[in-house]
This record gives structure tokens, sequence and C-alpha cells, in this order.
């Protein structure tokens, strides 16, 4: 079962994202998807090289965000891919079957379209306006994941969803009732200053309803 919580990296320079990281793994987050914008080859490379070092170390799955030939080069667990990126079934052929691959929707055709073509798990959204992504798809709200969750249901589509987009602590629990699988998020854990305590609150939350 893949990790509830995924946290997606911010950082405008290579040492931001690694302090951020750093202290998202301290504080016990146990899946990362690098996302470096706007950055050179050299640089996102870099970045990359001593990330897969740091999830090593912490025993943590990490995945890269759009850059699929990045992800196979440094062997990283696998790649995340949107809309407009390289498409799900090109990547499985070239990452292979072992490889983790995400894929964006924002409509239950996206998911249908991903998973067809062999998508491990969907990041679905944006669920609310967010700063930390530009050109949003339209917003979701908790009635879209309901909906779509609803129809992936009746047409026994069984992937996990991740929501995505300006969540919050209190967006949990809701979240969780439409019948998604965990949260994709970046915001909330890289400002917030107590980052142990609200991990451990945002797992409390993810995980009520797991037996183990
Ligand atoms: C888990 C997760 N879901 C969605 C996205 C968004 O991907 P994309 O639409 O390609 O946008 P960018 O992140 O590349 O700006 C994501 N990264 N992760
Ligand atoms: C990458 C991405 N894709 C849709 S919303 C989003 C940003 C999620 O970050 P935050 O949790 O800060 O809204
Ligand atoms: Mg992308």
């Amino acid at each position: 079962m893949y990790n509830k919580l995924q946290y997606i990296s911010q950082g405008e320079t290579i040492e931001e994202q690694l302090r951020n990281i750093h202290q998202v793994l301290d504080a016990g987050c146990e899946w990362v998807q690098m996302r470096f914008k706007n950055q050179t080859t050299q640089n996102t490379l870099a970045l990359a090289e001593a990330v897969k070092l740091l999830c090593d170390k912490y025993q943590v799955k990490f995945i890269v965000n759009d850059d699929l030939h990045l992800a196979q080069q440094i062997e990283a667990d696998g790649v995340h891919l949107g809309l407009t990126d390289t498409k799900i079934d090109e990547a499985r052929a070239i990452l292979g079957s072992e490889k983790i691959i995400g894929g964006t929707a924002n409509t239950f055709e996206d998911i249908q379209n991903h998973v067809k073509n062999g998508c491990d798990y969907i990041g679905l959204g944006p669920f609310r306006f967010t700063a930390t992504k530009e050109k949003l798809s339209p917003i979701l709200g908790l009635s879209g994941y309901f909906d779509i969750l609803q129809k992936l249901k009746k047409d026994k589509i069984d992937v996990p969803v991740y929501a995505i987009g300006g969540i919050t602590l209190r967006d949990v629990n809701p979240l969780m009732e439409t019948g998604i699988h965990g949260i994709a998020v970046s915001g909330i854990i890289t400002e917030s200053d107590e980052k142990e305590k609200l991990i451990q609150q945002l797992k409390e939350k993810l995980y009520a309803n797991v037996i183990v």
C-alpha cells in the first residue's frame, strides 16, 4: 500500500529545497516528490542526486516531478507526470513495471485513461485554489471528489487517488470520506514551524480507519 501522505517539495534554490526536504524527513514524512521548476538541467540533476541520497538514508520513497529521464538516471522510485507531460504509456515503456508512475487528473475520464495506460496512482485536483502552482485546472471542491470517486467505484476502477491543491489539516477528514487514498501537500508542510506535529496530525487523520 502506498503511503497516504506525499510531500511535494518547494524552494527556489538547491539549498532551500534540501533544507525543506531534510526537515520534512526529520519530521516523519515517508514519501517525497521533488518539484523544482524552471531550473537548469545541471541544478535539477544536482538536487535530484542529493535528494536521492537523503531519501535512501531515511528509507523513504522518492519520486521526481515531470522528468522521467532524470528519474531513470538517478534511480528514483518513480516519476509524477501531468496532463501535458510525457504520456503515461510512453513512460511505462521506458521505466518498466517496477517503477512508480503517478499521473495528474482533473476528471473521471483522465483517470480512466491513466489507468488504461498503466498509471500506479492518481493526483486528482486541484481541491481548491493554491498559489503553489500556476495555470490550475478547474477547481473540484469536495463535491467534485465525491462525484469522481463515486464513478470510480461504480466502474470498479481501483487505483489510489491522492487529493491535491490547497489542502489543510481540516480538509483531511471530509476528503477521506469521499474515498480517496491519501493527500499530496506542499504549502502547509513547507510553511509550518511545527512540521513534526503537523505530519503526525495529518497521519492520524489519514490512517484513522486503517486496520493494521
Ligand atoms: C501528486 C501530484 N498530483 C498532481 C501534480 C501536478 O502535476 P502537473 O499537473 O504536471 O503540475 P506540476 O506539478 O508539474 O506543476 C503533482 N505534481 N503531484
Ligand atoms: C502541484 C500541484 N498540482 C495541483 S495543485 C498543486 C500544488 C499543491 O501544493 P499546495 O499543497 O501548496 O497547494
Ligand atoms: Mg508536471
